[in-house]
């Protein structure tokens, strides 16, 4: 079986798929651990409400299944984030970022993937939004978070430090703030090696569905080829993974139950004029038998192990929300 994927890039009203005719990689995914690369082949094509619609995909056609679908309780992902809260005062150090799986045991239940698919698309209009398929696995995701967009016209690169996690309705605090020019600063003191001439944004509110994020954009020039180091340069930044980042990946390993595979990774897509990189988070992996929802947030030596909680719970909406049941 050949991979397959369909997407949307942000804005857009355009659904992309990969045909078959030729040898190109026109989206790749890389995991969050850098090791691993999923290539999608061919060239884009344009496809349609319609196309997806005729025959849709279900999760019960998957023929891979999830062994275990108990998932971390309340109780002891709170009692870890406590334990990550100490070991962040010890260390001194500013940010950790800590994820778990939530699980959605299907049951007699099946998703119309191609139809939440569509749906994630309705409700995240700044979002990349993608539903890919493999032999052995199955991904859907929606998230606006930019590694990089590279212009190939003009040179100009751009990114985003993204952080800060709260309901819509509630007021920054310092520990947000905080959180957030810790990113700022981590992807600004990586630009300045490639340019003297960084354009900074003011720090404003960036919206995602039921949450919102505290955000800054950066733009400068750079020189083509340079272009995939300053990618792996940046990736992990301390948004999905924390500062010193070395220290922060092996605490993460440790702390976390399983490898984060493509979660907190990032996709790369490559158009006519432009050359994407997006940080694959509010993502799923879809199995016959059950849905991995991947959330995380980032901690730090003010953060409360019930709220981090919560924001994960709210994280996870952000899929569930749009799967649709046949
Ligand atoms: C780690 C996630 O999100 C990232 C972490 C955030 C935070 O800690 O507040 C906010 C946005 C993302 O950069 C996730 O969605 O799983």
């Amino acid at each position: 079986m050949r991979n397959q994927i369909y997407f949307r890039l942000p804005f857009s009203k355009t659904i992309f798929s990969n045909d078959v005719s030729s040898e190109n990689h026109v989206v790749q995914f890389t995991s969050f651990d850098g090791l691993e690369k999923l290539d999608f082949k061919g060239n884009l094509q344009n496809s349609s409400v319609n196309e997806l619609l005729i025959n849709p995909l279900f999760s019960k056609d998957l023929n891979f299944k999830l062994n275990k679908c108990e998932e971390e309780s309340e109780e002891n992902y709170t009692k870890k984030l406590d334990e990550v809260i100490s070991f962040i005062q010890k260390n001194k150090i500013p940010k950790l970022v800590i994820s778990r799986r939530k699980i959605l045991d299907l049951k007699d239940k099946n998703i119309n993937l191609s139809q939440s698919f569509l749906n994630l698309i309705k409700a995240y209009d700044n979002a990349f939004t993608y539903l890919f398929r493999t032999e052995n696995a199955c991904w859907l995701g929606a998230f606006s978070e930019v590694l990089g967009k590279f212009n190939k016209e003009n040179a100009t690169f751009e990114t985003m430090s993204l952080a800060g996690t709260l309901a819509l309705n509630k007021t920054w605090t310092s520990k947000e703030l905080d959180e957030q020019k810790t990113v700022s600063n981590y992807v600004k003191s990586v630009l300045s090696k490639y340019s003297d001439e960084v354009e900074i944004s003011e720090t404003k509110d960036h919206i995602s569905g039921n949450i919102k994020h505290l955000r800054t954009d950066f733009k400068l020039k750079l020189e083509r080829k340079n272009l995939e180091n300053l990618i792996s340069e940046l990736h992990p930044t301390p948004a999905v993974c924390g500062i010193p980042k070395e220290f922060c990946k092996t605490a993460i390993s440790n702390f976390e139950e399983n490898p984060r595979e493509f979660y907190a990774g990032y996709s790369k897509v490559e158009t006519t004029d432009e050359i994407y990189y997006f940080v694959n988070l509010r993502c799923s992996k879809i199995h016959k038998n059950a849905a991995e929802v991947f959330v995380g947030g980032g901690i730090t030596a003010q953060s409360k192990a019930l709220n981090e909680w919560a924001e994960t719970e709210l994280k996870a909406e952000a899929i569930l929300k749009n799967l649709e049941f046949f």
